[in-house]
């Protein structure tokens, strides 16, 4: 028995990652599991047939999920990958800092990946800017914050190690540089049954099909879903927690129920006027809170 990870359900077969190559799994046998539904990030047991050489096996077991994507639908999802481009097109901070509200009610721990290094580079040249203030501000706050530049490869190696071995979901806006990103992770590795460029698969699925892909030793989705504007169901006060700088200093504000708004005393605004909370953060909660506090009527 083999233990591996199912990358996608498609005709009939389950495609499993195990043993660094991709098996075409059918249900057969007298272990056949019924009417379960299977998930891409699935842990499978799987027993290969006689002729090992054509990669066909069959499921024998799966393990419980440690956890469950719903849009996209992915198990066992480890982390989550936010790329924006450092600059061409200027990062949408507002998409960023919804993402992070996402992916945190969801319980996944967010990496942030900021591309087009060599160009924000030669820009700073250019104009004389410099600094890194983004990236700063997200660092500052403990988020895990990579510069990268997929035309250079510089920053890859530091990415490629936070993917092994991890179920990893891909996010970010259009032209930020998901693909040359995957492509600079995955150098000169031949496509095998299963494994298409990040590409081709978004040509061809066009909804909310997911499959999990080998990259850099790990397996990643691009996910589609997750760009979605629309904050989760959460209550107004719940926000404070999806904003790690705002969460630790809300003890020290007068009242309990602050919202950091309107309220005398509050702590948060205090580190606002200090420069500590950076005037974009808390500019997008309070947009974040007016939709929240909207949504919250409709239900
Ligand atoms: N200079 C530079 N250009 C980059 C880098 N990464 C991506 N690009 C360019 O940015 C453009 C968009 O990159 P893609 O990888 O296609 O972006 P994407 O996020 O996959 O975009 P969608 O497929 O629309 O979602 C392309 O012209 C890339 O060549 C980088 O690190 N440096
Ligand atoms: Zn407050």
């Amino acid at each position: 028995m083999i233990n591996g990870f199912l990358l996608k359900g498609y005709g009939g077969f389950y495609y499993v990652y195990a043993e660094d190559r991709v098996w075409e799994c059918s249900l057969r046998g007298r272990f056949r599991v019924k009417d379960q539904e299977f998930l891409p990030g699935d842990r499978v047991n799987i027993l290969p047939e006689e002729e090992e050489e054509e990669n066909k096996a069959t499921i024998e077991y799966v393990e419980p999920r440690r956890n469950v994507l719903t849009r996209p639908a992915i198990a066992n999802v480890d982390q989550a990958i936010l790329v924006f481009a450092m600059t061409s097109p200027k990062p949408d901070l507002n998409l960023l800092d919804r993402l992070l509200i996402q992916v945190t009610d969801a319980g996944i721990e967010p990496i942030l990946v900021f591309t087009k290094l060599d160009k924000y580079k030669e820009d700073a040249l250019n104009d004389g800017s410099e600094g890194h203030a983004i990236t700063d501000v997200y660092r500052k706050i403990g988020y895990d914050v990579f510069e990268v530049s997929s035309e250079t490869g510089q920053g890859i190696d530091q990415i490629a190690v936070r993917l092994t071995n991890k179920i990893s979901v891909l996010a970010g806006p259009s032209g930020a540089g998901k693909s040359s990103l995957f492509n600079a992770l995955s150098p000169g590795k031949k496509l095998k049954t299963g494994q298409i460029s990040l590409k081709s698969k978004r040509g061809r699925h066009t909804t909310r099909h997911v499959e999990l892909m080998v990259c850099a030793g790990g397996l990643v989705a691009d996910t589609p879903g997750f760009s979605s504007l629309f904050l989760p169901e959460m209550k107004r006060a719940e926000l404070t927690d999806c904003f790690p700088e705002f969460a630790i200093r809300r003890r020290l504000c007068r009242f309990n129920s602050c919202l950091h708004d309107k309220e005398p005393n509050c702590a948060i605004k205090a580190a606002l006027e200090t420069g500590e909370i950076s005037p974009e953060r808390y500019e997008h909660y309070l947009i974040f809170l007016k939709e929240v506090i909207e949504a919250e009527r409709k239900y």
